[in-house]
């Protein structure tokens, strides 16, 4: 495990060009299994996440050729071995369900994972993909502790609405419908801009899908799918990590290869914050020097509150960046995760700084913000975003600060620490 070494209370200014989406990437990999026809991809970041996906398909005979530099990756699965997994699908990591559905695809048969789980945000059930899984044809079996899916030839068209938008489950049935017998629909459909970006590949590949970027997607199955050559679009949580890290520092801070259609409401948290995000075509920018400040709502008797839920909702993986700015801000704001019920367990971390949040429930917090902090130690949990918004008040604080097993980051974020050096941040891994 690795530990960032800060010296904070430098304003970060800079321009930053964000890497390629995780959240895009790993679905948009997995979806090369659907064809046997080589795939290119451009903009791939340099993570984790990735490394393991690529070990695991090379383990099971799959082509790759992966220029780190350029980010450009080329997949061939024409020898991918069908018939039996050399090893366990990726552990650690949520896209490892991702899987599932292309799968089946090739080889009619998966053991599931014991660990498919991803950040400790919460349980990440697999219930959602299962039901979907058997919707579309199918079966699941048990034998002692190990649970087997199988598929009899191709997959079924089926109409589905499941309990709740789920980013995985969706993409998930997007895969597996886009090859099934029949047109299938999917009521109550994520939407996220990743899984907007997984759906527009597959249509590029070949794949029949309307209602993207909706609640309702409708895909009329294909007998097969082509490669291709498909650029992964910019992550919108690392354009929104490196805006909150100058607004944090009271620096100013550019992000390139922004989408500012993605940025209404994300702008308004901001704004709640006393911070202004500026758009100059695709370059996000904030300002230096702007007063975090928490606005009263007109409302009496209300919190000012962000809160966070399915796309379009402010995305639930960006809430601590928000929170590292409400402990920095002048007044009081609530936090509501309607989405998972562990991801506030961290903020005894931040108290460790001499911050003052009181969790009211396992969905909701309150910040009674501008409390004066101090440099310390503090040990981020195993969510992305929570170590960045520990290294965020870490860098605010002048004076000597570590956090410890922050490379949780490098799931996400290649080259984390020279972009924040490009900034002018004293920083660096340490052990
Ligand atoms: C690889 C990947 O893409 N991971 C993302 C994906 O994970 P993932 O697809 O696992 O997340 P889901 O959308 O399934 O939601 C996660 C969990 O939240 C709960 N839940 C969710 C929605 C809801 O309306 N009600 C509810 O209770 C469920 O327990 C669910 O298991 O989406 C999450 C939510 O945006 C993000 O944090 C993850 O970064
Ligand atoms: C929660 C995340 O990832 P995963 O779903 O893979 O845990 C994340 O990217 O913040």
């Amino acid at each position: 495990m690795a530990d960032l070494i800060v010296n904070g209370g430098k304003p970060l200014s800079g321009t930053i060009t964000p890497s390629g989406n995780k959240n895009s990437v790993l679905p948009i990999l997995c979806a090369t299994l659907l064809t046997d026809e080589p795939v290119t991809l451009h903009n791939v970041p340099n993570i984790t996440d990735v490394e393991k996906l690529l070990a695991f398909f090379a383990a099971q005979g799959s082509q790759l050729t992966w220029d780190r530099d350029s980010c450009t990756l080329t997949v061939s699965h024409r020898n991918f071995d069908t018939e039996q997994l050399a090893g366990e699908l990726p552990a650690g990591m949520r896209s490892s369900v991702l899987l599932f559905a292309p799968i089946l695809q090739r080889m009619g048969r998966l053991r599931l994972p014991s660990n498919a789980k991803g950040c400790s945000l919460g349980i990440r059930e697999l219930d959602p993909h299962l039901e979907i899984l058997e919707k579309l044809g199918a079966k699941l079996s048990q034998s002692g502790d190990a649970h087997t899916l199988k598929l009899d030839g191709r997959f079924r068209a089926a109409r589905h609405w499941p309990d709740y938008m789920s980013v995985t489950a969706t993409e998930n049935f997007a895969m597996a419908a886009v090859l099934a017998e029949g047109e299938s629909v999917l009521i109550n459909a994520a939407s996220e801009p990743h899984v907007q970006d997984l759906c527009q590949v597959l249509v590029s590949m070949g794949a029949q899908i309307s209602g993207l970027g909706t609640s309702q997607l409708v895909i009329t199955g294909v007998e097969r799918l082509r490669g291709g050559t498909f650029t992964i679009n910019s992550d919108h949580h690392e354009v929104v990590t490196f805006l909150a890290l100058g607004a944090i520092t009271g620096g100013e801070v550019r992000v390139r290869h922004s989408v500012p259609q993605h940025f209404d409401l994300i702008g308004r948290a901001f704004g709640k914050l006393g911070v202004a995000i500026e758009h100059e075509a695709d370059t996000a920018l904030v300002r230096a020097r702007q007063p975090l400040h928490i606005a009263a709502p007109f409302t009496t008797n209300l919190l000012p509150r962000i809160e966070a839920a399915p796309w379009p909702y402010f995305p639930v993986d960006l809430l601590p960046c928000m929170i590292a700015l409400a402990v920095r801000a002048e007044g009081t704001m609530q936090f509501w995760n309607k989405v998972y019920e562990g991801g506030f367990g961290w903020m005894h971390e931040l108290a460790k700084f001499g911050a003052h949040i009181a969790v009211s429930d396992p969905h909701r917090v309150i910040v009674f913000g501008a409390r004066p902090l101090h440099p310390t130690i503090v040990d981020a949990p195993y969510i992305i975003r929570a170590a960045v918004a520990l290294y965020m008040v870490a860098a605010s604080i002048p004076g000597s600060s570590v956090v410890k097993n922050a490379d949780t980051i490098r799931r996400a974020h290649p080259n984390f620490v020279g972009n924040l050096r490009s900034l002018g941040a004293e920083v660096e891994w340490g052990t």
